[in-house]
């Protein structure tokens, strides 16, 4: 039986005194499941994933990772997460491997993780070259590869695939998808791309205006609809909310 790694109760958060980006959003994730946090531009998706990562406090609710509170316990968190901005971006007069020799210095990565790092990014001699010369593919694998590299128990990667091409989605999803399977770590991956996430992740949280509307495995959601796919059961959900 898979343990409960994950529990976000209740999390909510507002900019200023109007937007409610987070609106009492509550789901769990167990070790060895891949979440996907699906919605649309604006639904509260990087605001929910840099809550969980303790980066932001929540105004209401908490998040526990092995029922320790990542808002309580910032030790345990570098410790337990690994987190992938939607904007990161590379030094461009460093090399690949400078990168990943920089960020695991940070986390106390030993060489083996290093190797590991170097192998998950599938850049191999690439990572001698300065990320200038990098396409915006090669560094997202970079910077995959760095997260993954300390081996976190919790991997939050936010667009992971975002503004990568066909081939290099699929090399992405494939690493994320072995990382998770063979570690037997968990990760939340966020997306509005629904084809996509509905071939990687083992359960989903439709999510809009900042609250979870439907969570399931997606092919028992589309299944439960009626309808050939996550978009159309995203669009079926949208318009009962909204009507
Ligand atoms: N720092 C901030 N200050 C004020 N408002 C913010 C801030 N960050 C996000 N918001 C607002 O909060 C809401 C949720 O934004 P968030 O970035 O979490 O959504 P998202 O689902 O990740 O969107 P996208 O898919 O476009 O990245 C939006 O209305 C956004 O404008």
């Amino acid at each position: 039986m898979p343990n409960l790694l994950l529990e976000v109760r209740n999390i909510r958060k507002t900019y200023g005194k109007k937007i409610l980006a987070v609106d009492n959003l509550s789901f769990h994730v167990m070790e060895g499941e891949i979440y996907g946090l699906i919605g649309p531009n604006g639904a509260g998706k990087t605001t929910s994933l840099r809550i969980i990562a303790g980066l932001i406090k929540p105004d209401g609710g908490e998040v526990l990772i092995r029922g320790v509170n990542v808002h309580e316990s910032l030790k345990n968190n570098r410790r337990m997460i690994g987190y992938l901005p939607e904007e990161a971006n590379t030094y461009p007069l460093l090399t690949g491997m400078e990168h990943l020799k920089i960020y695991g210095g940070l986390y106390g990565a030993s060489s083996e993780d290093l190797e590991f790092g170097a192998r998950i990014t599938g850049l191999g001699n690439r990572l001698l070259m300065k990320t200038s010369e990098y396409s915006h593919g090669m560094k997202r694998r970079l910077l995959l590869g760095a997260v993954l590299m300390t081996k976190p128990r919790l991997a939050i990667l936010d667009e992971p695939t975002s503004g990568l091409d066909v081939h290099a989605s699929v090399s992405v999803r494939k690493t994320i998808r072995d990382y998770v399977k063979s570690t037997g770590a968990a990760a939340i991956v966020s997306s509005h791309n629904m084809l996509e996430i509905e071939y990687l992740c083992d359960r989903i949280g439709l999510i809009f205006k900042g609250k979870i509307i439907e969570e399931g495995r997606p092919r028992e959601l589309v299944e439960k609809y009626g309808v050939a796919n996550l978009e159309e059961v995203f669009t079926l959900l949208v318009r009962g909310v909204e009507s």
